[in-house]
């Protein structure tokens, strides 16, 4: 079974996936693979250097992530045009690993995929996990985490659909406004659900 695990910026899915890989599950991390198919050499880094210029690189010729973040998430046309270089390459490792994975015996696969529903992925999968923390927390995780201030972390949170919408999709809801101990608690529990499923 593969499992879909989204949720928004900052509510707790890079958690959820450490709690995941510690029970011995795998999980495909998205963002993971968005970082390493634009390395120089990459056909992405290429295509994002004849797009951005070589102004958004830093001295070591790779990208200066911060700087490209500044452009796109201030204009919806260079994020879609960023997006559109690089969510093709990201699907294509994420099939390779997740075909790795079944092969290797594994009955439960996680895809931590922050933009499963924006980027209508849902057909990657076959049971959807929303990682759940309301916007004000998200908010606040976010300015305490990154490096950035109020304006920046409100014009991530606004290139993504809201919190609220993807609750309403999930088909297990990990509330992580609490304690990380009861959040592992649920992630228990979703885990005997999900394995007494695969037993019928
Ligand atoms: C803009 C970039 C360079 C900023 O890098 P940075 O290191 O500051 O952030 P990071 O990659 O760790 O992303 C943090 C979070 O931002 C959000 N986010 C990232 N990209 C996007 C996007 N295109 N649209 C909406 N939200 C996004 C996600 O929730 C993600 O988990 C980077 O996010 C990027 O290359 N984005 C495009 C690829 C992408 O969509 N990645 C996310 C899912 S695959
Ligand atoms: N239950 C919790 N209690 C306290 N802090 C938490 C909890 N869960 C997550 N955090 C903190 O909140 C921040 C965001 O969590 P995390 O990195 O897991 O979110 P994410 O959804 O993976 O974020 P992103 O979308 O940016 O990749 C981190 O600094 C993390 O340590």
């Amino acid at each position: 079974m593969i499992l879909g695990l989204t949720g928004g910026i900052a509510t707790g899915k890079s958690t959820v996936t450490a709690m995941l890989r510690e029970r011995g599950i795998p999980v495909i991390d998205a963002d993971q693979i968005a970082r390493e198919v634009v390395e120089p050499g990459k056909p992405a880094y290429e295509a994002i250097v004849e797009h951005f210029g070589k102004g958004i690189l830093l001295p070591n010729g790779q990208i200066h992530r911060r700087l490209l973040g500044e452009i796109v998430f201030s204009d919806e046309g260079q994020r879609q045009k960023l997006n559109s270089i690089v969510h093709p390459e990201v699907r294509k490792v994420m099939r390779e690993q997740a075909e790795e994975a079944e092969q290797s015996g594994a009955p439960i696969v996680f895809m931590d995929i922050p933009l499963l529903f924006e980027s209508k992925l849902q057909h990657m999968v076959d049971k959807i996990v929303v990682v759940y923390a309301p916007e004000s927390q998200q908010l606040s995780r976010m300015l305490e985490r990154d490096e950035l201030n109020e304006e920046q972390a409100i014009k991530r949170l606004r290139a993504q659909w809201p919190i609220e919408q993807k609750k309403q999709l999930a088909d297990f809801l990990i509330d992580n406004q609490g304690s990380r101990a009861e959040t592992e608690t649920q992630v228990d529990q979703m885990l005997q659900k999900i394995k007494a499923e695969l037993a019928r």
